[in-house]
């Protein structure tokens, strides 16, 4: 039996359905699976389902029972929308947005313009039977919950897209009615109003014209101030949408960036810092490309835009010295990775075995103790030959302060940093990885989070741990404790027997740690694994007076020993 909670089972022309309430079928991500749409109006597409007032019908799959598991639905918005050569703008901001809100989305294009920060040069509509056949190709194949619209350049087009919605019904509609681009140029022309006020903006649960758009929908009316968005947002209402998101990204003399939405009940004034940059070439499109995407997810159309507007703020904060192009208006930066990648441009290009041979973990107590700061312990390990740091053990504050200067320091050298154990560390600050424990985060979840270039480490104790590392997609594992150490309290030790056991099972590369110094280190090395690069110490270096000498000492210990060369 269905582990659903239905209401109640009936059968209809030989099929069995559940019947059960459309938010809980949204929210197992059935509707889709069943080919149920139009929550909550509740239409079922397919031949043999029901129309049932406030319930959804399911169809059972092949005669056999539901089961809540049986697949999990991605969320999904289907993009109509012109592409941008440029790329800030159009289809590219759309996948871009659905990307970074973590939504899947598929793109119909309408037309290519040849575009840059300067201007549109050049725009060619693609054939209205061709936008048709796209259409069809997505909406009668792909589970598609919300289907977003920019630039639609003709009467034909318009025309298709409302044909082709009522034969394929969606979850929700978002029309962003793009009519010309910041520079002044025209993605579509005024022939199309009529077509869009008669047909499309009925269907639509949102429309998000700005100022011009707005005033464009309402024969020309002036909009200059909130007050005017408010009546501009009423007017438009009248005309069908379910909601509308007069934005007021070009309001003149405001020091907020104010969007008004009205859902002919309650208006919303959505205030936000306005961000002082160039970079906001495709905030329109960006901005309701997240309102899909969040309704996608299944958020009501309120809490949808206001994550959507909160999204491009946060975008163009982190996006303003991003400099591309040399117009007047620039793109931003909606993953957020642009900025961190420029920064991170002195890191070694991919993680070498050989950097684990000596490596040196810095330690905030220890340091206190002999009164010196992080910065200069790690310069001093470096100096002496320190092949890796890690930073431990501090306030998250310090941490990230510590991190960034010793980020600055290890890259001048080409030395990775990692982070211990706090994966919101390592990414605050860029650093080269982290390496996390048993019971810190799972490494698979960290390389979830740093992406695929960066640096992970995980302590391991036995063969098991090691695979599991391996499979979860670490680079290098630390075995340990070899000897037994004050630094790490209640540490089982694994002994030299223990680390060459998780060697031999290792398909990563190694690093030994726990009570290792100069007078054992040649002992460690001489298990002769050749996976074991090289040891991790932390009191052998910095619980010492000074810290560059005891590095060097133990560096010379290493390469007398011929380190991995096996
Ligand atoms: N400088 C800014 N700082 C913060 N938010 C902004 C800024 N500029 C625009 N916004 C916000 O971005 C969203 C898009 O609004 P805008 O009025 O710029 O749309 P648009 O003119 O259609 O954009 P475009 O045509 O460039 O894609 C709105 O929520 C608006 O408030
Ligand atoms: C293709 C395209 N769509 C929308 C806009 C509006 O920003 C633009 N400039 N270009
Ligand atoms: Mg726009």
């Amino acid at each position: 039996m269905a582990s659903a909670t239905f209401l109640s089972t009936l059968s209809l022309a030989n099929k069995n359905y559940l019947l059960l309430t459309p938010t809980h079928a949204y929210a197992k991500g059935y509707t889709n699976n069943f080919r149920v749409s139009n929550l909550p109006s509740i239409v079922v597409r397919k031949e043999g389902s029901v129309r049932s007032q406030g319930f959804v019908a399911m169809q059972e799959k092949g005669g056999s029972t539901l089961s809540d598991d049986s697949r999990t639905k991605t969320p999904h918005v289907l993009t109509v929308a012109g592409s941008d050569s440029g790329a800030g703008a159009g289809i590219q901001a759309d996948l871009k947005a659905c990307a970074a809100r973590r939504v899947y989305c598929s793109t119909v294009i309408t037309a290519l313009t040849a575009q840059n920060t300067v201007g549109v040069q050049g725009v060619s509509n693609v054939p209205e039977d061709f936008v048709a056949q796209q259409l069809k190709s997505v909406l009668s194949d792909m589970q598609v919950d919300v289907v977003k619209t920019g630039m639609l350049p003709s009467v034909g087009i318009v025309k298709t897209l409302c044909k082709t919605l009522r034969e394929f019904p969606v979850h929700a509609l978002v029309v962003d009615p793009v009519m010309v681009s910041t520079s002044g140029d025209v993605l579509a022309g005024p022939s199309i109003l009529s077509t869009f006020l008669e047909e499309l903006l009925p269907m639509a649960d949102i429309i998000t014209p700005n100022l011009k758009e707005a005033s464009a929908l309402l024969n020309g009316m002036q909009l200059e101030t909130v007050d005017d968005m408010r009546s501009a947002a009423r007017l438009l209402h009248n005309m069908g949408p379910k909601n509308v998101l007069v934005k007021g990204g070009d309001l003149p003399d405001s020091s907020d960036a104010v969007d008004i939405l009205y859902n002919g009940h309650n208006f919303y004034e959505l205030r936000s810092p306005r961000i002082r940059t160039r970079n906001t070439h495709g905030t329109g499109c960006s901005l309701a490309s997240s309102i899909a995407a969040e309704v996608a997810k299944g958020y009501p159309m309120l809490s949808a835009v206001k994550v959507a507007k909160r999204f491009v703020e946060t975008a163009l904060d982190y996006s303003k010295e991003i400099d591309i192009g040399n117009g007047p208006q620039g793109p931003f930066d909606h993953l957020l990775r642009l900025k961190s990648h420029s920064q991170a441009c002195h890191r070694q290009q991919t993680f070498d075995p050989s950097d684990l041979f000596l490596y040196a973990v810095t330690d905030s107590r220890m340091n206190k103790r002999w009164g010196r700061s992080i910065i200069d312990a790690v310069k001093a390990a470096i100096d002496g030959g320190a092949t890796i740091i890690q930073e431990k053990d501090a306030e998250t504050k310090d941490f990230m302060e510590s991190a960034k200067a010793c980020l600055r320091i290890c890259h001048l050298h080409g030395v990775p940093l990692l982070i211990n154990d706090r994966v919101d560390v390592a990414i605050a600050c860029d650093a080269d990885g982290v390496h996390v424990g048993q019971s810190d985060m799972p490494a698979r979840v960290a390389r979830t989070l740093l992406g695929p270039e960066k640096i992970i480490g995980v302590s391991c104790k036995t063969p098991e741990q090691a695979e599991q590392a391996w499979v979860d997609g670490a680079d290098y594992i630390g075995c340990g404790g070899v000897y037994p150490t004050n630094t790490k309290e209640n540490n089982i030790t694994v002994g030299l027997n223990g680390l060459k056991t998780v060697c031999m099972a290792s398909k990563l590369p190694v690093v030994a740690i726990g009570g290792i110094g100069v007078s054992n280190a040649r002992a460690v090395m001489e298990i002769c694994a050749s996976n074991l690069k090289g040891v991790a110490v932390v009191s052998a270096l910095f619980d010492r007076e000074c810290v560059q000498t005891e590095t060097r000492k133990l560096h010379e210990v290493l390469l007398g020993s011929n380190i991995g060369s096996t």
